[in-house]
């Protein structure tokens, strides 16, 4: 992959931490509870707990990337996909589902999102991974995992081809330009002219 290099640090196994987040969940869960996954690893993550928690027909899928408050400096997720909330999600309590918590940006944007949907008696937050880091006043109420990373270091969970969740750790390698600027930024920002473009 171009830019990148794989580590070799040890990951631990995303599967069997699925379970340790469904059993720090389970005793908070109430017959009103909603899953809400934030696209695209939340999803993921949000369907297993689904599945663990028996709570089929009770999970809701969030898309934030209109939401972001840096959509103008990333642009567009290359795959926006739609937001389905199954069921009035006003009076109701939500627990909030993402794969990993960094900035928490993505957290803040996802509140935001629900918010237009209607007023949740509570809000709660699931995270399998949490890195630290943050810029805004976010924390995770269920988290198995805190795991050390370098700033360059990008962790991402993904879903192999028979179905199973892994993670996986990015080292993002310092591509400049001749002039200096991040390859990345530049790659961003051409991203958000096209968007701007076609819009
Ligand atoms: O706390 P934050 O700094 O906002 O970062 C956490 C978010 O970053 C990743 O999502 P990404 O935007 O890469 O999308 P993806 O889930 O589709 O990979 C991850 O899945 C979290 O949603």
């Amino acid at each position: 992959m171009e830019g990148l290099a794989m580590t070799k640090l040890q990951l631990p196994d995303a599967e069997r931490q699925c379970v340790q987040l469904a059993g720090l969940i389970r005793p908070q869960l109430t017959p009103e509870t909603l899953l809400v996954g934030i696209h695209t690893g939340g999803a993921w993550v949000a369907r297993r707990l689904a599945e663990i928690l028996k709570l089929e027909g009770r999970i809701g899928l969030l898309d934030i990337s209109f939401y972001r408050d840096d959509f103008g400096k990333r642009g567009l997720h290359p795959q926006v996909k739609p937001t389905s909330l199954p069921l009035d999600i006003d009076g109701r309590p939500l627990i909030l589902v993402d794969d990993v918590l960094f900035t928490g940006r993505t957290t803040r944007a996802a509140i935001n999102e629900l918010f237009d949907y209607g007023r949740p008696s509570s809000i709660r937050l699931a995270v399998l991974a949490d890195r630290g880091a943050r810029e805004i006043p976010v924390q995770a109420d269920f988290c198995p995992w805190t795991p050390s990373l370098d700033e360059h270091q990008e962790l991402v969970l993904t879903l192999s081809k028979d179905g199973r969740l892994c993670w996986r750790v990015e080292t993002e390698a310092l591509e400049t330009s001749p002039s200096g600027v991040s390859i990345d930024a530049m790659r961003r920002q051409a991203r958000a002219c096209a968007l701007e473009v076609f819009s």
